[in-house]
């Protein structure tokens, strides 16, 4: 069965509470974008793809039933101003990834785009947001399974590939399916290296302190039948060293919430550790994102927003209760893992910079640095396919 973070009908939208995950599956109705705004902000959906596409929907939703109550504006400019609002409120949820800041912009433009008659009506105006939001769901399903297969092609061709015709990958954060509309950006590569035959091993971290690796990624993992292991964040360093048929990690790759224009990522924190360590060893480091993530008006790392959340999600662990000999799933506890009083630093992000960074890999295709050693990312946008080379950048 698919996993599915997202679930949606016209009228209709559920997420999967992922801070209930990997214990409980539970979806939560999201009928308008308040509810949206607070899933968001608490993580019980996240993912810089699917913050967007939940915001997105949520608002979606909220019009299909005012519609529905016979409550919606008949003037198409009152629905636009509506519509408007309700995007500005929903992107303050989370500043970092850009996903969610660029669907609200290209949504406006599209209601722009169907009230530019004055006497259009409000529900030709929600209409056309609806058709927007719901193409956005299903694009992001498409980017990602072009994402993997682009990715999994350049580990092939660009990797040590073991004499098994194999690489072993490490992967950080959780990329998948529970962070998308589905099949996921990092984790999609992995999943389309498994189903190539081409996968040895995944090596997935458990990304503390919210530990979506090792609630999110690694259910995700089991669930898909893909040969994995665990490891701590302070262990991926040590990992890179060993050269085993299996523990040999031909590339670190891993997702992105806002790509600069100069390619400087930011991406959940530990990320920008993990580059460092991929340099030392020799391992490439990619980055495997959406276009929706790349954010040219930002022009490096320095311009990028960095989140900083509650110190409580470092200092308590959340879980069932474990009697020794199993779980109790319904004795869900809170419980402290740290000194009262210590102050904590808890940024929820970091930026690795391009230097460190091997290849970004997207649905059209995968960039890497040109003889100038930067990144040209405007290339990804223009009409001129990936395949011819560019004048800036080798691609
Ligand atoms: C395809 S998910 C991209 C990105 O988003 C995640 O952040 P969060 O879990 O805080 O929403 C993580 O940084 C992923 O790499």
């Amino acid at each position: 069965m698919v996993l599915q973070a997202i679930k949606y009908t016209r009228g209709s939208l559920q997420i999967l509470d992922q801070l209930k995950l990997p214990h409980a599956e539970v979806y939560d109705d999201i009928r308008t974008s308040t509810d949206a705004w607070h899933a968001i902000k608490e993580m019980r959906t996240r993912g810089a793809p699917a913050i967007a596409i939940v915001a997105a929907l949520a608002l979606a939703v909220e019009l299909e039933n005012i519609a529905t109550k016979g409550e919606l504006s008949q003037f198409g400019e009152e629905v636009k101003v509506f519509i408007e609002e309700k995007l500005e409120y929903l992107v303050t949820s989370r500043p970092t990834a850009v996903n969610l800041a660029d669907a609200a912009r290209k949504l406006k433009k599209a209601v722009e785009e169907a009230a530019k008659d004055d006497s259009v009506s409000g529900e030709a105006v929600k209409e056309a947001y609806i058709k927007a939001a719901e193409k956005m769901l299903v694009d992001d399903v498409q980017d990602n399974e072009a994402i993997g297969k682009h990715g999994a092609e350049w580990v092939v061709k660009n990797t040590e590939v073991g004499k098994s015709g194999q690489v072993s990958m490490l992967t950080h954060c959780n990329t998948g399916s529970l962070a998308t509309a589905g099949y996921g950006t990092a984790l999609g590569v992995i999943r389309s290296l498994h189903s190539n035959g081409s996968l040895k091993h995944a090596f997935c971290t458990e990304t503390r302190p919210y530990n979506q690796g090792s609630r999110l990624t690694a259910f995700e993992l089991v669930h898909d039948n893909i040969p994995a292991t665990l490891v701590t964040d302070s262990m991926a360093a040590a990992l890179l060293r060993l050269k085993g048929p299996s523990e040999r990690i031909a590339a670190i790759v891993v997702g992105a919430d806002r790509v600069a224009a100069n390619g400087d990522t930011a991406n959940k924190i530990g990320t920008y550790s993990l580059a460092i360590a991929a340099k030392h060893h020799g391992v490439k480091f990619l980055v495997a994102a959406p276009r929706t993530t790349i954010d040219l008006d930002t022009q490096s790392g320095e311009g990028i927003v960095i989140e900083e959340r509650p110190g409580k999600e470092v200092t308590m662990i959340k879980g069932p209760r474990h009697d020794g000999a199993s779980l109790d799933l319904q004795n869900v506890e809170t419980v402290s893992i740290a000194a009262n009083g210590i102050g904590v630093w808890n940024p929820a992000f970091d930026v690795t910079p391009a230097e460190l960074i091997d290849g970004i890999i997207t649905e059209v295709g995968v960039v890497e640095k040109g003889s100038d050693g930067g990144f040209n990312l405007q290339r990804l946008f223009d009409d001129t396919p990936l395949d011819k080379p560019s004048t800036i950048g080798g691609i």
